[in-house]
This record gives structure tokens, sequence and C-alpha cells, in this order.
């Protein structure tokens, strides 16, 4: 199969991927897809309770495969989970694609995800994880990405038409 997403969307857990892509999805008249949905539908279990049941790395096997699957099937808009980019394969899958990284500022990132049970990672002193994910991770999301889109203080329609505007889809 040779579908190509229109766009991928990265960033860290709670910056508006799922969100963003859903109205992105509608600007641009195509489908939407997120590959923590489709790994929750073929897993019939929660993210956290994979977490939970098999640990981080077993979460990022099926991951890896979850988000080859999907560049290669979907053609509209694509948001991956948050630590999708630590792989290398599937970094080395993104280059060629339009890929939007969607940045924000700690203080956002703890407002928008709070004590989130449902992102395990941030379950505790969520401030602290998120720092460390975020210096584990800002450069691989600045590796894959076309275009970077910063969030803060915008709402998930203002950061819609960046997204739109970056990618030259459509004029201010
Ligand atoms: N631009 C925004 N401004 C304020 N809140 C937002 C924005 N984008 C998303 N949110 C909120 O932040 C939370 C996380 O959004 P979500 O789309 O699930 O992020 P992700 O998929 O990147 O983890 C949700 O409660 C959502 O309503
Ligand atoms: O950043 C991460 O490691 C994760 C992000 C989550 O997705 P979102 O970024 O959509 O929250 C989800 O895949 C899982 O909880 C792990
Ligand atoms: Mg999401």
């Amino acid at each position: 199969m040779s579908a190509v997403p229109a766009v991928v969307l990265v960033g860290p857990m709670g910056v508006g991927k799922s969100t963003v892509g859903q109205l992105l999805a509608e600007r641009l008249g195509v489908g939407y897809r997120d590959t923590d949905d489709d790994i929750v539908a073929a897993e019939g279990r929660t993210i956290a309770e994979i977490f939970v049941d098999e640990g981080e790395p077993a979460f990022r096997a099926i991951e890896k495969r979850a988000v080859a699957v999907a560049l290669a099937e979907h053609e509209g808009v694509l948001a991956l989970g948050g630590g999708a980019v630590l792989d290398a394969d599937t970094r080395a899958l993104l280059a060629g694609h339009r890929v939007v990284y969607l940045s924000m500022h700690v203080d956002e990132a703890v407002k928008r995800t709070g004590l989130n049970a449902a992102r395990p990672l941030l379950a505790v002193n969520p401030r602290k994880q998120w720092r460390e994910l975020m210096e584990a991770r800002r450069h691989l999301y600045e590796e894959v990405a076309t275009a970077v889109v910063p969030t803060d203080d915008r709402t998930p329609e203002e950061v819609t038409q960046q997204a739109l505007e970056a990618l030259e889809l459509k004029k201010a």
C-alpha cells in the first residue's frame, strides 16, 4: 500500500495533537486517524492498562507497528502518540512526510494534562516528568518536523489555522 498522510502531527502529551488533528482534517476535508486510538482498538485495552500490564517497552513495540501501518495506509491527518518519535525506525519512516510539531511550554502542559491517569507517564509529579520528557525528546520532534507551530495562548482553532499557514495549505 502506498498512501501518504496529508499531515502527520507530533509533539508532547497534551499539546493538542488529537484535538487539532480532528479540526485540521475537517478543514482539509480528509479523514482523521490517531495511532493511540488504533492501539486501543486493536488491543481492547486502554493505553494506561497496556503500560500497567506490560510496561513501556511493550507499549513502544505495539506503537511502532501501529505507526508504520497508519503511515502506509492513511491519506488524511494522522496524530501520533507523544513518544512515537523515540523510535529511530519511526523517525526514518517520517522522513519525506509533511510533519507538524505542535510545541508548548511547561506551564501550559501542566494545565492541559494535570493529574491525568490516562497519561501514565505524567501520573506522578507532572511538571518534573514533563520537563524530563522534553529534555529527552525536544530534539527528536525538531528532527522530524517540517513545520513547528507553538500552541501557547492559542485556541485549537487558532493552532489549526497556524498549521495550515505553516504548511501553505491555506493562505492567512
Ligand atoms: N490550544 C489549546 N488550548 C487549550 N487547551 C487545549 C488546546 N489544545 C488541546 N487542549 C486541551 O488539552 C488536552 C489535551 O489535548 P489532546 O488533543 O488530547 O492532546 P494530545 O493528543 O497532544 O495529547 C485536552 O483537554 C484538550 O481539550
Ligand atoms: O508521550 C508519551 O510517551 C505518550 C503519549 C500519549 O499520547 P498523547 O501524546 O496523544 O497524549 C500515549 O501514547 C502514551 O500515554 C504515551
Ligand atoms: Mg492524543
